[in-house]
């Protein structure tokens, strides 16, 4: 279906309301979305509560589920992208610039798979309501972090990194993500200490995509960020830990703004922070551990964790099955990244077989190391990245004596192995563009120093 003739047949979405039902163990915040002429849609969010005491009418409760809905209305909106949005709450006017800015980002894979041009003024007029939120006043004492756990290596080396906090810490996974659930378990995160709301997509969504209606990539990370928010503040959690790196900047389409994973930015960090400093004030702290970190130092450190090499699965295709399907460019990546740090036999171990020897695997290789112009689609590290780990992983085949498998010996046979053939990572570096309170900061830090000493033990 084309993007124009939907805009002209559904002309509205309506963000009709949000509601807040609680007993003395959860809360289910339930949203009423509309496109005119097509359907109404009805999402959910439940979550836990620490104790039986009532909060569905605490202002901050509130205005964080209304919040969440703002983030959950675009999965909806993208079905027939109505031009007008009619939302149920006041927003002024720097919020609706922070919305369609997020909206617009956030949906750039959307937009740009779908043959969709557009800009961020024209794609949605965005209007708010009568209804007026309390004013947030009142601040509750927050202590511990609250750690969203995705269940590849990036989370497992942020569990490891506050294990010395764990008494303070909780796990946080949405969803009954096996992968994330088994990660935080492994990382000793269970009963109370692993909080795992539960988010639902309206059926008539999933069953309109049947039919046709637009669909694509939607900010999950954003999603997780209010649902986090949401969930640290009925937690009394003060700091929520996730894991993004600083590689999440590099945009997908080269020379274009349009990146896979937007909302795991730093301007998408900065930018949520500023937006609950305002709307949201509480003494509540959105930061990524990993931002000062490259893929290379993540997967580094990662190759150290080995109890946990059984465990991770980074893997979207076979997420739901709990496995590593082997065969896409995320499962491609990691098993690059984990070559410049382990044996052969170890990665094989992990991944069941050796994409590198597999020619099938070629054009994704190429998308990686920036030989085609596109990154893939996916979560994965920075062209720079992939090749100098690719380079690191050429020297340990020859250091162990063994032959090249087919995708790195076809590497080395292209002007990409001349420029890159002696890098390494680098433990020395530390990207200064993060958001980390000091002492989480220095707990970094010393990681890197570890790592730099022990380095030669790791790597050539
Ligand atoms: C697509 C998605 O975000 N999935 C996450 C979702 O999974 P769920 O089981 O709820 O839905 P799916 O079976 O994947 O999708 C069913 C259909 O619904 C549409 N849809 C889904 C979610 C949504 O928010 N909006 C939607 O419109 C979709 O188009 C399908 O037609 O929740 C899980 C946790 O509960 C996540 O783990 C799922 O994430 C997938 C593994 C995944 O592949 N996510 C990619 C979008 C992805 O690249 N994720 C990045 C985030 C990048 C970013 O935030 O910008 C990442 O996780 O690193
Ligand atoms: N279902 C989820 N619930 C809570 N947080 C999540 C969920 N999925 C992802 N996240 C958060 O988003 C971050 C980025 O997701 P991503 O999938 O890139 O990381 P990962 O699973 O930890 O590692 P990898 O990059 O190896 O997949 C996670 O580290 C985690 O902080």
């Amino acid at each position: 279906m084309q993007y124009e003739e939907l805009r002209q047949k559904y002309t509205d979405f309506y963000y009709h309301s949000f509601s807040i039902e609680e007993d003395e163990k959860q809360l289910r915040v339930t949203y009423d979305f509309e496109i005119n002429n097509l359907s109404h849609f009805h999402p959910t969010f439940t979550l836990a509560k620490p104790d039986a005491e009532s909060i569905a009418h605490d202002p901050l409760i509130r205005g964080c589920a209304f919040s969440l809905g703002m983030v959950e209305l675009i999965s909806y909106w993208k079905i027939s992208c109505p031009p007008h949005v009619h939302v149920c709450c006041a927003l002024d006017e720097d919020q609706v610039r922070w919305w369609k800015k997020l909206y617009f980002n956030g949906l750039g894979e959307f937009f740009y798979k779908n043959g969709i041009q557009t800009n961020e003024d024209d794609f949605m007029d965005l209007a708010g309501g009568k209804e007026v939120l309390p004013a947030i006043t009142a601040q509750k004492q927050t202590t511990g972090n609250l750690i969203a756990v995705g269940g590849g290596k990036d989370s497992f080396v942020t569990m490891d990194l506050l294990k010395e906090e764990k008494a303070h810490n909780h796990a946080f996974v949405i969803n009954r993500v096996m992968s994330a659930i088994h990660s935080a378990q492994a990382a000793g995160y269970t009963g109370e200490r692993l909080i795992n709301p539960t988010r639902t997509l309206d059926p008539a969504m999933l069953a309109l995509n049947k039919q046709g209606y637009l669909n694509g990539h939607t900010p999950f990370s954003a999603m997780a960020a209010f649902a986090g928010y949401l969930t640290a503040a009925v937690w009394h959690k003060k700091y929520i830990v996730l894991s993004n790196e600083s590689s999440a900047n590099e945009s997908t389409v080269k020379g274009s703004k349009v990146n896979h994973q937007y909302s795991k930015t730093f301007e998408f960090e900065q930018d949520f922070n500023a937006y609950v400093k305002k709307y949201l004030p509480a003494d509540i702290h959105y930061f990524s551990m990993l931002r000062p970190l490259s893929e290379l130092q993540i997967a580094g450190i990662f190759a150290t964790l080995k109890p946990y090499h059984s465990v991770f699965r980074s893997c979207n295709v076979g997420q739901k099955e709990e496995k590593w399907c082997g065969h896409c460019a995320k499962c491609l990546f990691v098993c690059i990244m984990m070559t410049a740090f382990l044996d052969e036999e170890e990665v094989v171990s992990i991944f069941g077989r050796n994409m590198l020897a597999d020619p099938e695997m070629k054009e994704l290789f190429e998308e990686l190391t920036g030989m085609q112009d596109n990154k893939p689609f996916e979560c994965v590290g920075t062209r720079d990245e992939v090749n100098i780990a690719v380079a690191m992983g050429i020297r340990r085949y020859s250091r162990n004596g063994k032959q090249l498998p087919a995708l790195y010996d076809f590497y080395t046979k292209t002007p990409y192995y001349h420029f890159y053939q002696s890098r390494s990572v680098d433990w020395h570096s530390y990207n200064e563009q993060n958001l980390l309170p000091e002492h989480f900061a220095a707990i970094v830090k010393t990681k890197l120093k570890e790592m730099s000493d022990e380095s030669g033990k790791l790597e050539d």
